[in-house]
């Protein structure tokens, strides 16, 4: 029997729904609509799709949102001096710069930049800590939207084996952290799991894979995982989003789906998920600014 699809696209737009109605509410309130700013450098055809379908899910919710370009060639201090100005905008609630950036520029300078309680994406050191010590202000959107997609999907993580392929700072760190997480007050979002990391340097890479109840793989290589890989009833949630022969895929190989219990598409499972979970954050990041998050500890 082949495995059930976890259709993350149709879970992004119900969650859209929602967070529509959570956005309206908050305005009902009297505070001005949630806003974000997304800031796109150079002319990066995919960065450009990407940034549209983020402000088109944006004005769905009753987010506003704005689009911020640089020339390709520009200086790291005018994206520097950019992010001041959207810092101290009091309209904006998210920045989001889109990544990557041209390589004269200092991603990690950027990232810095941001205010913290603007950071959306998660990736700033002091959002990074946070979710680190479980005291997390804004979930990195993509694993944020996976551990979401394996909560409505009924797939308990709490005391299972859960491997995760790369080691990247927006996916595989992260959703280590969320996964291995003891759920709290705080932290809700907690999976309970053994976590274990696999990357590019792992010996027995294939007997670990194996071992896991839930493979999440984020590693960027078309149709890495083959169906020997995995453990038979595994989950199989897909990061991946490769191009191969003209067409979208995964890290996953399609045969995986006659091993699997369950599994995330590509397209159509992770990607748009990441979206919602952005939108999300910046309703979040509206209800800090009107002083209204209990997730806001430090003051500004
Ligand atoms: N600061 C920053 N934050 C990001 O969140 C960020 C970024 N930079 N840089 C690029 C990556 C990539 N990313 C995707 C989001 C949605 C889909 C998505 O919705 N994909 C659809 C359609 C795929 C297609 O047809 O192109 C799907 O998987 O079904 C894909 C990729 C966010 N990123």
């Amino acid at each position: 029997m082949p495995a059930r699809v976890l259709d993350g696209k149709a879970l992004a737009e119900t969650m859209r729904v929602e967070i529509a109605q959570q956005v309206a509410a908050h305005v009902a309130l009297g505070h001005r609509p949630p806003g974000l700013a997304a800031v796109l450098v150079g002319n990066v055809a995919a960065s450009r799709v990407y940034v549209r379908n983020k402000r088109r899910a944006c004005d769905a919710a009753g987010i506003r949102s704005w689009l911020y370009e640089l020339p390709e060639e520009c200086s790291s201090q005018q994206l520097l001096d950019l992010v001041a100005q959207l810092n101290a905008d009091a309209q904006v609630d998210g920045i989001l710069v889109q990544l990557p950036l041209p390589k004269q520029i200092d991603e990690q300078a950027v990232i810095e930049a941001i205010l913290p309680d603007k950071d959306v994406d998660g990736f700033h050191p002091d959002n990074v800590g946070r979710l680190t010590i479980g005291i997390p202000r804004f979930l990195p959107c993509t694993p944020y939207g996976v551990q979401q997609i394996l909560q409505r999907e009924g797939i308990d993580t709490a005391g299972k084996r859960v491997a995760i392929l790369g080691r990247s700072n927006i996916v595989g760190k992260p959703m280590a952290l969320i996964l291995m997480q003891k759920p709290s007050k705080a932290f809700p979002m907690g999976g309970d799991a053994t976590v274990t990391i696999l990357h590019s340097r792992s010996r027995d890479l294939v007997e670990q894979l194996r071992q896991a109840d839930i493979l999440i793989a984020g590693i960027g290589v078309a149709h890495f995982v083959q169906p020997e890989m995995v453990k038979p009833g595994a989950v199989i949630i897909d990061v991946g989003i490769n191009s191969l022969e003209g067409k979208i895929v995964g890290d996953v190989a399609p045969g995986v789906a006659e091993i699997a219990s369950a599994m995330t598409p590509v397209p159509g499972g992770v990607g748009p998920m990441t979206i919602t979970m952005l939108l999300q954050n910046t309703l979040e990041a509206a209800r800090i600014h009107s002083g209204l998050s209990p997730r806001e500890t430090s003051v500004r």
